[in-house]
């Protein structure tokens, strides 16, 4: 039952599971949207997991269509997915990601960019719970956010305040039909366990559980918001684009370098950093002058009192990749190079320096073999290219690029850029260049 939606009215989404919750939040929202003059998109996934699933894929189209039929504004929408977990993903992971994006899929494609879930107070006490179970910090204590925008979406949780028993008491009200989910009584989930064995002597002890530990998330929430303002005008004085500056770092002291530490490598590898590694590198750090931390996502690496980051450039399909000899440049652009692990950029700069760009038509790339040599700047000599990387301090790992000559004439290295006598050259179309690397995966 696919209605259409008429693309002059206001649409809501609600993720509809066909659960208790969920039943009454679609329900709630009908009911409002009928005199708001709003549709309203029932939201369904189909996970493929359980043999129950087309049982309740088919309720909650029935249910839509039944309420339809009494001039609801309601369409349904429901997408099946097929799930195949990797060795080692909790399955519990795989379906939560999936059905977010075919959740966000499903709005998008009908016009809707809010997407209504019904977690109540219960379900923000449990997440907090489980996280501190977990030794989570205050990010994790949070809980889950009333609203959110991500991907384009917003996720909106109208009933995040409500305890759990105001939503049992509606579905009474209104003698809601919902299906139940077996599933909720495998205790080999964490989250089932919880509301099996724990919550019921938990409450019995402890009446005022669910509103305190829901208090407790949002506590934690303001708190972690003012972690990363903390952590944002740290970073402002002790971070560089060249990476994390030592001395300033440490002397912020333990909780707020840490704190800092955290929020620049979430920054530069686009996930958290484990514990242990915080613990790891408030450790290591200022005893090593010169060291490196591979992690999964790359490598960080301190040199000269600068942390860096060099993300791992994405397996080789089949063998490490040969380094390229020839490159041809006719144009600005990012050159990726993957034999030598790293990405050559291009940039135009007409009035700035740089070298004529036909200069680059045939480039030679050519590993280091000792006694080249480098002419910073104009009207210095060259020099050897040992001596110039310790002048510049250019570390030992960003020395491995390729060095780029036009014929004989040396034109750029990286680490310490357009050697001066090719930037003399004459010609229009001027560029630079920059050598970004790779860690290898
Ligand atoms: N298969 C699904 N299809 C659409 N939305 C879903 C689905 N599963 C969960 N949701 C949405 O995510 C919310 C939280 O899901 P979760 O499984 O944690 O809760 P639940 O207690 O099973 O909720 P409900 O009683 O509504 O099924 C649901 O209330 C619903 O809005």
């Amino acid at each position: 039952m696919n209605a259409r939606l008429s693309a002059d009215r206001p649409c809501v989404a609600v993720a509809y599971s066909g659960g208790r919750d969920s039943s009454a939040l679609l329900h709630a929202t009908l009911r409002a949207a009928r005199d708001a003059g709003v549709q309203v998109l029932a939201l369904h996934v189909h996970h493929g997991l359980q043999p129950q699933a087309d049982a309740w894929l088919d309720h909650c189209e029935r249910q839509c269509a039944a309420w339809r039929r009494r001039g609801w504004p309601v369409t349904f929408v429901s997408r099946r997915l097929d799930l195949r977990p990797g060795k080692g993903e909790s399955i519990e992971a795989v379906a939560r990601d999936a059905r977010y994006a075919a959740l966000r899929e499903m709005a998008l494609s009908h016009g809707a960019n809010t997407v209504l879930l019904a977690h109540h107070r219960q379900d923000q006490a449990e997440t907090f719970l489980l996280q501190a179970l977990r030794g989570a910090g205050v990010a994790g204590l949070a809980g889950m956010p009333v609203a959110v925008e991500r991907d384009g979406v917003a996720w909106v949780r109208p009933w995040l305040a409500q305890p759990r028993a105001a939503i049992e008491a509606y579905v009474r009200r209104y003698r809601l039909r919902y299906v139940d989910d077996d599933s909720n009584a495998d205790a080999r989930y964490a989250r089932n366990r919880l509301r099996l064995q724990v919550w019921p002597a938990l409450t019995q002890a402890f009446g005022q559980a669910e509103a305190a530990l829901a208090d407790a998330a949002a506590w934690a929430r303001e708190a972690a918001a003012c972690l990363d303002e903390l952590a944002a005008q740290d970073l402002a004085v002790v971070a560089t684009p060249q990476g994390l500056q030592l001395q300033p770092w440490q002397a912020l002291g333990a909780a707020r370098a840490r704190n800092a530490l955290r929020a620049w490598y979430r920054a530069q590898a686009g996930e958290p950093l484990p514990a242990s590694w915080v613990d790891r590198l408030w450790d290591e750090l200022p005893c090593v002058r010169t060291g490196q931390w591979p992690l999964p996502q790359g490598v960080l690496r301190s040199y000269r009192g600068v942390l860096r980051w060099q993300p791992a450039v994405a397996a080789a399909p089949a063998g490490a990749p040969m380094p390229e000899t020839l490159l041809q440049v006719r144009r600005a652009g990012r050159y990726e190079l993957p034999g030598w692990g790293g990405v050559l950029h291009v940039e135009r700069c007409d009035g700035c320096g740089g070298v004529p760009l036909a200069l680059l038509e045939a480039l030679r790339l050519v590993p280091r073999q000792g006694g080249e040599r480098f002419q910073a700047g104009a009207g210095r000599p060259p020099r050897s290219l040992k001596k110039q990387f310790q002048q510049a301090g250019v570390p030992g790992w960003a020395r491995q690029g390729p060095l780029l000559y036009a014929g004989d004439a040396l034109v750029f290295v990286p680490g310490l850029g357009l050697d001066a006598r090719a930037v003399a050259m004459p010609g229009r179309s001027r560029v630079t260049l920059r050598w970004e690397p790779l860690a290898p995966a």
